[in-house]
């Protein structure tokens, strides 16, 4: 449905070329909500830009519903542009049209006659739950109303793909979740593509079906939703899911750790586990299988997307031989374990 093939995108010339995009390859299936997730600056807006062209990419190549858009221009491009809705994070709504006029507007654009716009728009109102409010005016309504204006609008052409960029990132996190539970239903109702890019994990963890990592214009990760919030592959992945969780060691704890492991260390290890791990006792088979004790310093339960996951971090106390096996004991039962340091035994 989506289809990017070795796309780069590079502003300006000469010393000053800011290069945003680096050869990134993604492909969102029909029906799919893929979230792009990165920090500021790593090339968020100009990959969903890319995908309409509103950026031309410098490189590669874009296909959406089948059709290569790098190919097009004039006429042809804004023709192709009907089978893709965007929304924004500050709506971008027309202050002087009432919220009908406002969602009635790329049906104008496309020449649509008036009949067919009244039999067009008010489904739509009422799909996104304004119907009360069509002769309203942009500055009556509040931050999560305007989205929902926004969306319709973005459906008035009757688009299969539907880009978000950051759309909820100005909104509380009440509306949030409100236009979350909106784009679900519309992905679900009317079978929509939705491509969105954000900075939350929030976002990512509600809808999204598949995620990817992007930093420094490089998709660095992708993965599905589950599998990602159990165990990212990669360090900004964790860091991203640890921000998310707010688990990170105790403070008092970071001070003590140390890189490597010595005569006297206890390793204090972050351990991630789903499915069956969760509901198996493993903590205490530890302490009988390898004679280990567990100091629980943090812990979390999250469900995510009908998965249920754990997450901890803990003092394996022992031996090195028994800690040892004590890692290769959790990882054998399918838990992500990370090492985070080593602190001096007390005993
Ligand atoms: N029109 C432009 N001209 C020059 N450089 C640009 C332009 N648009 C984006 N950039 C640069 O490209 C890089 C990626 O920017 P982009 O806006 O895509 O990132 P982002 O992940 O969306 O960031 P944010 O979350 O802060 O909006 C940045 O270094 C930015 O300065």
């Amino acid at each position: 449905m989506i289809r990017l093939q070795n796309v780069s995108k590079t502003f300006g010339s000469g010393p000053r070329a800011v290069t945003a995009l680096k050869n990134i390859n993604l492909e969102v299936p029909r029906g799919q909500i893929h979230g792009v997730i990165g920090l500021s600056g790593a090339g968020k807006s100009t990959l969903i830009r890319c995908v309409n062209l509103l950026e031309r990419p410098s490189t590669g190549t874009v296909h959406v519903d089948g059709q290569e858009l790098t190919l097009l221009s004039g006429e042809d491009l804004n023709k192709a542009r009907h089978g893709i809705g965007m929304i924004f994070q500050h709506f971008n709504l027309l202050t002087s049209r009432t919220v009908f006029n406002n969602v009635a507007l790329p049906l104008e654009l496309m020449g649509v006659s008036r009949t067919e716009i009244r039999e067009r728009v008010t489904p739509l109102l009422d799909l996104v739950g304004l119907t009360d409010k069509a002769r309203q005016y942009p500055a009556q309504l509040s931050g999560g109303q305007k989205q929902r204006v926004a969306i319709a609008r973005a459906l008035a052409s009757r688009p299969s793909v539907l880009l978000c960029d950051e759309a909820t990132s100005a909104l509380d996190p009440q509306t949030t979740a409100s236009i979350l539970e909106l784009l679900q239903d519309i992905n679900r109702k009317l079978n929509l593509t939705i491509l969105l890019i954000t900075h939350e994990m929030e976002v990512v963890k509600s809808i999204c079906h598949r995620v990817s990592l992007i930093s420094d214009g490089e998709l660095v990760e992708e993965a599905n939703v589950g599998d990602f919030f159990t165990a990212p592959r990669t360090r900004l992945g964790r860091h991203f899911l640890n921000d998310f969780l707010e688990l990170e060691p105790p403070r008092a704890l970071i001070d003590r750790l140390l890189d490597a492991s010595g005569e006297h260390t206890h390793p204090v290890v972050r351990l991630g586990f789903s499915g069956d791990a969760v509901a198996t006792p493993l903590i205490s088979r530890l302490a009988r299988e390898c004679g280990v004790d567990v100091s629980i310093l943090q812990a979390k339960v999250e469900s995510i997307q009908e998965r249920t996951l754990g997450l901890m971090i803990a003092e394996l106390m022992g031996d090195a031989d028994d800690t040892q096996r004590a890692i290769d004991y959790l990882m054998a039962h399918d838990l992500n374990v990370e090492v985070l340091g080593h602190v001096q035994r007390n005993d």
